[in-house]
């Protein structure tokens, strides 16, 4: 039974996946203070939460079974990436399931904005019949302009058109094709603040981000410009734009998130009769929070049950079709790292794969962390996962250097592993076979053909006569049994390898008394 904690009031018919799962005891709070997270996270295999709750290092060092952050939403800034990468914690985020609610909410926030409606509101219900001072303007032919053309930005600027805009654009990785599509015209910042009437931004806040509207924009802003922020808090210089409102240049603004949530009471925002301010509501409806709750149930019940998962955001995510592909050769990448890592001298200091054939043209990452895992397994034992492999290799100095063949000499796809130490490389080479499954074809130097699994007993010996037969005695008198045996070697008389399947595991004394025989220069158990 695996253990899963659910905060930040997420919707209960979205968790009801994981409530119905058997092998699943799902505990709901709304909140929790972060000393008690911090004192009853231990328990737990998966943790579910808005933005409110912050899973920041002190929770993930305590998390002693968490395999998982679910993040009921797009943005993980309330989620300490690196402290999870590093104790292998995969974080999933659910990306598309608020897209339609928050664009929903921008185009209140710029139809309240032209037409003052919350103002209007105020001023009504509080006894007045004002009809002088909530003049608007229209959409009609207005030039909108959208930092942050991803699945919000992107929405937005379909429903602006829809109103007349003409929408510009700008986002680093927009084609001019997409633009297109959508009837955007693809501008700069710069052309964007000098040009808009409208400017909503839909970014993450990065270091790129942050403050990307500040005082140089604003003084150079069309008059009467107005300016909507329901992405991040501080992507938007919030005092340059309290001044650039009193300047009279900026007419309105409409905020739904802070650069501090919630604001303190007496910040510029809350009180000025020009800025319109929503509490953080751009996910909020029944349908996103629907919508992602069940997303990142899917999530977490794929990753507890180790089943191929997609939206990791400490992991590359891999679209539906290369991973299907890549699938199949998880397991063989891992015991490849398990094999050339236990055949391996001290000082590793690279781990070299070639992909080549089948695998040259597929984006080969989340096999590569396979492949590092094995190697690193041997002695990280259950520290190291998929999601932290790549960064304890880094943080080992151990580099990690991919290179990529389309033709192989017999096989449709092979995967070599070598790797470089201080002393000779270590290498190991498989291929998936229509019809055979998995198997190892080269160890070391010499061509060889088993399945990886079981017990494998590898030596290398001097190519002399009788050898063989005496390594079946030894065996044979210790009651192990040789299931298969290949014999590779170079020259005659030269040095070679045996490579034995058995049924049992080489205990110390059988390697040490292999290791005794004058032929043999090493005598290792592999562990796959
Ligand atoms: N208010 C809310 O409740 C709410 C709800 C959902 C999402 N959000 C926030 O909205 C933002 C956008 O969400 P999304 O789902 O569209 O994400 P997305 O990843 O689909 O889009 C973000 C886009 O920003 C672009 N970008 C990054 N750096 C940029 C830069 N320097 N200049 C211009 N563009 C840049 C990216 O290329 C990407 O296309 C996120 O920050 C998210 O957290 C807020
Ligand atoms: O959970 C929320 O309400 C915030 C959602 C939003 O900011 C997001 O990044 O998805």
């Amino acid at each position: 039974m695996v253990k899963v904690l659910v905060l930040d009031g997420i919707s209960d018919q979205g968790v009801q996946l994981l409530k119905d799962a058997p092998d699943v005891q799902v505990d709901i709070k709304a909140t929790m203070p972060e000393d008690v997270l911090v004192e009853v996270i231990a328990e737990y295999d998966a943790v579910m939460v808005r933005s409110q709750t912050k899973v920041n290092a002190r929770v993930m060092e305590a998390a002693k079974n968490l395999k998982v952050v679910g993040r009921a939403g797009v943005g993980v800034d309330n989620i300490d990436l690196e402290a999870a990468t590093k104790r292998g914690i995969v974080v999933v985020n659910a990306p598309d399931g608020n897209t339609i609610a928050t664009c929903e909410l921008t185009f209140g926030h710029i139809l309240g904005l032209s037409r003052m409606i919350p103002q209007a509101y105020k001023k009504t219900v509080g006894g007045e019949w004002d009809r002088k001072t909530f003049v608007g303007v229209e959409l009609r032919n207005k030039v909108l302009g959208i930092i942050g053309m991803g699945r919000i930005g992107s929405e937005v600027a379909k429903r602006a058109k829809a109103f007349g805009m003409n929408v510009i654009g700008f986002d680093p990785f927009m084609t001019d094709k997409r633009a297109e599509e959508i009837g955007v015209k693809l501008g700069t910042v710069d052309e964007i603040v000098r040009n808009a009437d409208f400017i909503t931004v839909h970014t993450p806040l990065t270091n790129d981000t942050r403050n990307i509207i500040s005082r140089p924009q604003f003084e150079v802003m069309k008059k009467g410009v107005r300016i909507i922020n329901c992405a991040r808090g501080g992507i938007i210089d919030e005092a340059a734009l309290v001044e650039a409102i009193d300047a009279g240049i900026v007419a309105g603004a409409a905020f739904d998130v802070f650069i501090k949530e919630p604001p303190e009471a007496d910040h510029p925002f809350l009180n000025h009769p020009k800025i319109i301010v929503t509490p953080h509501l751009g996910a909020s409806t029944v349908e996103a929070q629907e919508n992602v709750a069940v997303d990142v149930s899917e999530e977490i019940l794929h990753i507890l049950r180790n089943e191929p998962f997609k939206n990791a955001v400490n992991m590359p995510s891999v679209p539906a079709n290369v991973l299907k592909k890549l699938q199949p050769f998880f397991n063989l990448g891992e015991k490849l790292g398990k094999v050339a890592g236990q055949l391996a001298d001290n000082g590793l200091h690279e781990i070299a794969i070639n992909y080549a054939g089948d695998l040259a043209d597929v984006d080969v990452n989340p096999l590569t962390r396979y492949i590092v895992l094995g190697v690193l397994s041997n002695h990280l034992g259950e520290d190291a996962n998929v999601i932290n492999a790549l960064h304890l290799a880094k943080a080992r100095d151990i580099n990690v250097v991919v290179t990529k063949t389309s033709a192989t000499k017999s096989f449709t796809n092979l995967v070599t592993v070598t790797l470089k130490t201080d002393d000779k490389d270590s290498v190991a080479a498989g291929t998936l076979l229509a019809g055979y499954g998995e198997r190892i074809v080269q160890i070391g130097q010499y061509p060889v053909d088993i399945s990886p699994e079981g017990h494998v007993l590898f030596i290398a010996h001097n190519d002399k006569p009788g050898i063989i037969g005496k390594v079946g005695t030894l065996l044979g008198d210790t009651g192990v049994n040789i299931a298969t045996m290949q014999v590779g070697r170079k020259v005659v008389g030269g040095d070679a390898i045996m490579l034995l399947t058995i049924d049992k595991e080489a205990d110390d004394a059988l390697l040490g008394a292999l290791k005794n025989l004058p032929e043999i220069t090493t005598a290792k158990a592999v562990r796959l």
